[in-house]
């Protein structure tokens, strides 16, 4: 079989829930492995939910989904770790440690994930700094970065165990216009090389700009623009 050609996620009438509350329902959509996909929808309509849904952070109580090889219905609380491996997560808070460096900080998820070789752990963590253009960081302290800088070491952490897909939150929310705009071509350089973006946003720039599929929670539910007519202005 030629995995290639399966979308590196699949919904199908699902329903995503906050508790007991549903937020969005009949679900249905997939990501190919080379797609960049925005998610849009005014604040409150369920785009982090469905985000934390796909990443096993919410659990999936209605309908079928299939991420990166995993069944979240039938998914084990001790195979979350092996899925999330699999998906860069990148949130518009960084998250970082800050009383470790760079090299630390990308050090302890490599051991957490199963990496025991101190050469290749050091060999994965210049290449993928190298990747976000911050090998001349290596060894700095996270408050020594700029919020572009901090937001770049995120997503190297993300791309240290080669994902198939990244799911990011608001990765620009908190960020000046033109770092912002750096940060996306970041990622419009990872999904070149073949990694599935899915990128949830308020920046309505980024929609104009940039014609990629768009996702957008309304109404309780998601309409896709592959298949319907979907407006950015009233997104926000
Ligand atoms: N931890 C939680 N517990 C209960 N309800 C929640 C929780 N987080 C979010 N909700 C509710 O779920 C719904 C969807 O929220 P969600 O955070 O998914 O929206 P969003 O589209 O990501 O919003 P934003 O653009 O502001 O990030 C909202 O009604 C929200 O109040």
């Amino acid at each position: 079989m030629d995995f290639s050609t399966q979308p590196v996620l699949q919904m199908t009438q699902a329903t995503i829930f906050q508790g007991e509350s549903p937020v969005l329902s009949e679900v249905n959509f997939s990501v190919e492995q080379h797609e960049f996909v925005f998610l849009i929808g005014r604040t409150g309509s369920g785009k982090s939910s469905l985000l934390k849904t796909l990443y096993a952070d919410l659990p999936l109580q209605a309908g079928h989904a299939e991420v990166v090889g995993f069944n979240l219905s039938k998914i084990k609380n001790s195979e979350i770790p092996f899925l999330r491996r699999k998906i860069g997560i990148i949130f518009q808070d960084f998250q970082l440690f800050y009383d470790r460096n760079v090299s630390e900080n990308l050090a302890f998820v490599l051991k957490a994930t199963g990496w025991t070789d101190k050469v290749k752990i050091k060999e994965r963590i210049s290449e993928v700094l190298i990747q976000v253009g911050l090998i001349d960081s290596l060894m700095k302290m996270p408050h020594q970065l700029s919020g572009g800088e901090q937001q770049r070491i995120v997503i190297a952490r993300a791309l240290l165990n080669e994902p198939s897909i990244l799911l990011a939150d608001e990765p620009t929310g908190n960020l000046d216009p033109n770092v912002a705009d750096e940060i996306f071509k970041l990622f419009q350089d990872i999904n070149k090389k073949g990694t599935a973006i899915l990128m949830a946003t308020h920046n309505h720039d980024l929609l104009r700009k940039f014609p990629y599929r768009v996702l957008k929670c309304e109404k309780g539910k998601l309409l896709d623009s592959q298949m319907h007519d979907v407006s950015f202005g009233t997104s926000s």
